[in-house]
């Protein structure tokens, strides 16, 4: 059976970037090689024309990127074909080795988590995520049925702790006696990431989202969780560098390590992607790509 955090950790490694490609198919910025019709949500040519855009993102990543995160809500905005849609490329994802991280952030008591949980993670699950995002807003009891599957699957789970938008703090930077709310939330993890340490690596499958945008919290929410693997999402589209993106990581064999990094936004839709040549969108695809990698994979080297 594959461990989550071993088999991401192993891949990273390999790649000697922590680059994550966010797949967030925007349908008014789909580039015009691929729309198909007027990209209403609705339209039946909607869903596999996003399809297909996002396969040939894949086939550029390929080799170069060891994990891709779909936001699942811009494939549920296109009904049961989006859904259909998300299946295959996640499907061609894995076929190029990438590891797929579903972003769901999903989050209710725990006999619903369970339902959740069946949909994504176990084994019998008809739409299987190597790992997803969950909100522990509800209390650790509905976390569990996300835990057990992860132990029975080997998959992987991020918790939101501190996420990067500028709303964060309303709630996650809330005092509980000396520590931040997002800072207890960390604390509270723990037994259940040492639950799902890896035996090759010790990076657990139980990974948190700390945003690129609160460097100095994704420090000291380090400190409480030294083997957590980290989801960065805030570099990029939303403003931090790749110096801000790793500030949680810690040493390893072969450089920093500990975390990946989302680009959606700043990847799938870079400047001169906006054309109906295949050439120019494959060279300004590769260029974005190369980027993300080099500045990352800069940013753990150093
Ligand atoms: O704290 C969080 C958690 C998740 N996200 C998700 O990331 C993408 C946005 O990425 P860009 O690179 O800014 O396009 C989107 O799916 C969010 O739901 C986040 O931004 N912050």
């Amino acid at each position: 059976m594959q461990h989550f955090g071993d088999a991401l950790i192993g891949r990273v490694r390999a790649l000697g970037n922590p680059v994550c490609i966010g797949l967030d198919p925007y349908l008014d910025r789909i580039p015009p090689l691929f729309r198909d019709g007027d990209m209403s949500p609705g339209n039946p040519l909607t869903a596999p024309a996003v399809e297909a855009f996002l396969k040939a993102v894949l086939d550029r990543a390929d080799g170069r990127v060891a994990v891709v995160k779909p936001q699942i809500a811009f494939f549920e905005r296109m009904g049961w074909r989006g859904l259909r849609a998300l299946d295959e490329v996640s499907a061609h994802a894995r076929k190029r080795g990438m590891l797929v991280l579903l972003d769901a952030k999903r989050g209710d008591i725990g006999s619903t988590a369970d339902a959740y949980a069946g949909a994504y993670l176990t084994a019998d699950a008809p739409m299987p995520a190597d790992a997803m995002t969950l909100n522990p807003y509800l209390g650790r009891d509905t976390l569990q049925p996300y835990l057990n599957a992860a132990k029975d699957t080997g998959r992987g789970l991020f918790i939101l702790v501190k996420t990067s938008n500028p709303g964060s703090g309303d709630y996650q930077d809330l005092k509980v006696g000396n520590r931040s709310l997002a800072e207890t939330v960390a604390d509270s993890l723990k037994a259940m990431s040492g639950e799902l340490e890896g035996p090759e690596t010790g990076w657990s499958s139980l990974g948190i989202v700390v945003g690129a945008t609160y460097p100095g919290e994704a420090e000291r929410i380090r400190e409480i969780l030294p083997k957590t693997i980290f989801l960065v999402p805030g570099y990029g589209a939303q403003g931090a560098t790749a110096a801000d993106a790793v500030k949680g990581f810690v040493k390893g064999p072969s450089g920093l390590e500990g975390g990946i990094v989302s680009s959606s936004r700043g990847v799938l839709y870079p400047a001169g992607s906006d054309t109906d040549s295949a050439a120019a969108w494959e060279q300004a695809m590769d260029a974005a790509i190369d980027m993300a990698v080099s500045e990352l994979g800069g940013a753990i080297s150093a």
